[in-house]
This record gives C-alpha cells, structure tokens and sequence, in this order.
C-alpha cells in the first residue's frame, strides 16, 4: 500500500515541541511531499534561526518516526526558519501568485503543450525533453519550460546548469541546448531553497516563467511555435496553476502499461476535463525491453494498456516508446537521444511530425 499525506501527518502530530503542542497542531510543517514511490519529504520551519539550532533533536525524531512507517522508501527532513528564506538576488523570483483575469498567453509563444502523467518516474521529463529537440530537429522553434518545481529534471536531462541571467532584474534571459530554448525553475534556486519555498511561492515562480522569461531570445525575436511544458507528476497546484494562468494548447499524458500507473493517468485526465484543457492524446513509455543479446521481447510493465485506455476514453493514442538503455543514459548525460540517430531517435520524431502535421508543434 502507498503511504499517503495523512498518515504522514498523523506520524508527525505525534512528534511534540517543547513549547508545548507539535509540529502540526504548531503548524511546522511546509513542503510535505509524498511521492508513489514513498519518498516522503517536508521542511520543519521555525519561530527563528536560534530556535532551529536547538531543533536537531526533534527533526531527527521526526525523519525517524515517518522512515519508521510501512510504504515509506526515504525520508528528507529539512530545518529551516524564516530568516534563512532569502531569494536570491538578482531577481526576485517567487512571491505569491498575482491575481489575473483569466489564463493569459504566453508572450512569444504560439502554442503551449503540457507533458503530464498520473504517477511519477513513468517517463515524462525523458518524453518531454525529446519531443522537443525531435521538434526542433525537424525545423520548428521550441521552448521547454521546467515546471517540475519538485524535482527539476530538465537541466540535466538537456545538459545545462548555469543561472539564466536577468540584466534588468524582471526578463529571465532563457538558456539554449540541442536546439530547444529552455528554462528550469530548478535553474533559479539552488535545490535546498527550493524545498523550502512554500507551495503559494512556488506557484508565484511559475507564474513568472510564463510572463516574464523571453523565450524569442534565441530565435532573433521570432516567436516559438511550441512550448512544452514538463509538469510535476500528479494533478496538484502546478496544473492547476498552468491551466489557469495561461492558454494551455493541449496536454499529452505519458503512462506506463502497468495498471497502477494507468489508474494514476486516468486521474491525470478528469483534471484536465474539469480544467477544459484539450488532451491531445496518450503515449506509452516502456511498453516493451527488446533484449540486446538475444532479441526477445519482455513485457515488463505489461502491455498495450495505454492504447487501449484511449481507445475507450476516445482519446488518440500516440505512440509507445520501448524502455532502452541508450535512453536512459543520454537523459542522464545531458544529450537527449532524440538528437542522434537510431530507433528511439526515430520513434520520438515520428511523435514530433504527428504533432507537426496536426497542427500542434
Ligand atoms: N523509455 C525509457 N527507457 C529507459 N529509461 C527510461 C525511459 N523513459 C524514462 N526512462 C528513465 O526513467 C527515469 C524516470 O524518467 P523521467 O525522469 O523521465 O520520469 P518522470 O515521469 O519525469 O519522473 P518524475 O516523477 O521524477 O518527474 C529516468 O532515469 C529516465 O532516464
């Protein structure tokens, strides 16, 4: 059984604090993070930087009493305190969400497209990082905006790790790899910051990546014709922000064949129902292992699922994707596999060309 929230909570309300209470009723705890595969993270905030100091003890006590809980795989406890929240410098990135009328454009971008799944670690920062160099490999101008505020992954997927500049302290400047133009909230905030950040924080971020980065930087003032948008997993504040902040084009749901992870995308899909944001179809990540020394065909995560979910949900289906090595390693390395040759460089441009020729890359 998954671990959820509650019972990660109801772990922490038993941890009592010395000025009487604990860390929930006392209202401690931000961040709190619980991931399908039980990676359980939170951050113990508190009154000051003096009192964190003599707070070891209990976030100790604390990372213990969730490591201790079955269905938890890790646990990262964080002391912090308010003082320690500064933003970085330069730009200030974060505050809270600014009211709006309604979802916005993106400005110099033609079409968003959002890259989803149900569950997390099924394949969507690999999907959406090679979907958009096989993009801009076959001519079109593309973005890839980072919104997996909760683990970035697109820089090192796309091999970049420098702060984006912002000379007048309100345009991000974005960065460029592989020929895609890209921006990471992860790039803007060192990793620890980051988990410190409160949920309405993180959201006032991404809200500033949708206005204020100028993604025509790289293409001389030439608008994108795409930008892909890598989510968090899960149907959370990030989607819920995306969708209502800004003209969403269309999102694509990756899932694995596996029954848990299609129960987790159909949830994916009711939010983007009730959000009104467009689904443009579904595609299958590891559906097949095609083994390199002798050529047999293992279903491992099952098979075929995904396809025939959208053939029920009346959805197109847009491809399957094998699980392959060379795959992983080059989201590892930085250099995404959709930029070379071979089978998965040539199954992740056909996806970009059905994309192209429906009028949506
Ligand atoms: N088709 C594939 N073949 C082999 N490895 C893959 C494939 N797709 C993804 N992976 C690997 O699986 C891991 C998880 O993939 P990825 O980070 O793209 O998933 P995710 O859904 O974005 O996860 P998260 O929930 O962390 O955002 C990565 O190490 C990636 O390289």
């Amino acid at each position: 059984m998954a671990i959820t929230r509650d019972e990660v909570k109801a772990a922490l309300a038993r941890i009592a604090v010395p000025t009487g209470g604990d860390l929930i009723s006392k209202d401690m705890i931000r961040a709190l993070t619980v991931r399908d595969d039980g990676a359980v993270s939170f951050v113990i905030e508190a009154p000051s930087a003096e009192i964190a100091r003599q707070m070891e003890p209990l976030r100790a006590a604390a990372q213990a009493a969730v490591e201790r809980l079955p269905g938890v795989a890790s646990v990262q406890a964080v002391l912090t305190a308010p003082t320690e929240q500064k933003a970085p410098p330069a730009l200030k990135v974060g505050g809270h969400p600014k009211p709006q009328d309604g979802p916005k454009r993106v400005p110099g971008v033609d079409r968003v497209i959002a890259i989803a799944s149900g569950k997390g670690g099924v394949g969507k920062s690999t999907l959406a990082a090679n979907l958009a160099v096989a993009l801009a490999r076959q001519g079109r101008k593309i973005g890839l905006l980072d919104a997996d505020i909760y683990g970035p992954s697109q820089p090192r997927m796309m091999g970049l790790s420098q702060r984006p500049a912002s000379p007048d302290g309100k345009t991000i400047l974005p960065l460029q790899a592989h020929g895609v133009t890209m921006m990471s909230i992860g790039l803007m905030l060192d990793e620890a910051k980051a988990v410190v950040w409160r949920g309405p924080m993180l959201m006032g971020a991404l809200q500033q990546m949708l206005g204020q980065v100028d993604w025509t930087h790289h293409t001389g003032g030439d608008r994108l014709d795409a930008l892909i948008v890598d989510l968090p997993p899960g149907t959370g504040d990030v989607q819920l922000t995306l969708c209502t902040k800004a003209v969403v084009t269309g999102a694509i749901v990756v899932s694995t064949p596996q029954d848990v992870a299609l129960l987790d995308a159909r949830k994916a899909l009711d939010m983007f129902a009730t959000l009104k944001t467009p689904v443009l179809g579904l595609v299958e990540n590891m559906s097949v292992y095609h083994c390199p020394e002798c050529g047999h065909e293992a279903h491992i995560f099952g098979h075929g699922g995904v396809a025939a979910e959208a053939e029920k949900l009346g959805l197109p289906f847009l491809g399957a994707l094998p699980i392959d090595l060379e795959t992983r390693l080059a989201g590892d390395g930085g250099t995404p596999v959709a930029g070379g040759e071979g089978a998965m460089a040539d199954a992740f441009g056909a996806l970009a060309r059905r994309l192209i020729d429906g009028g949506m890359g």
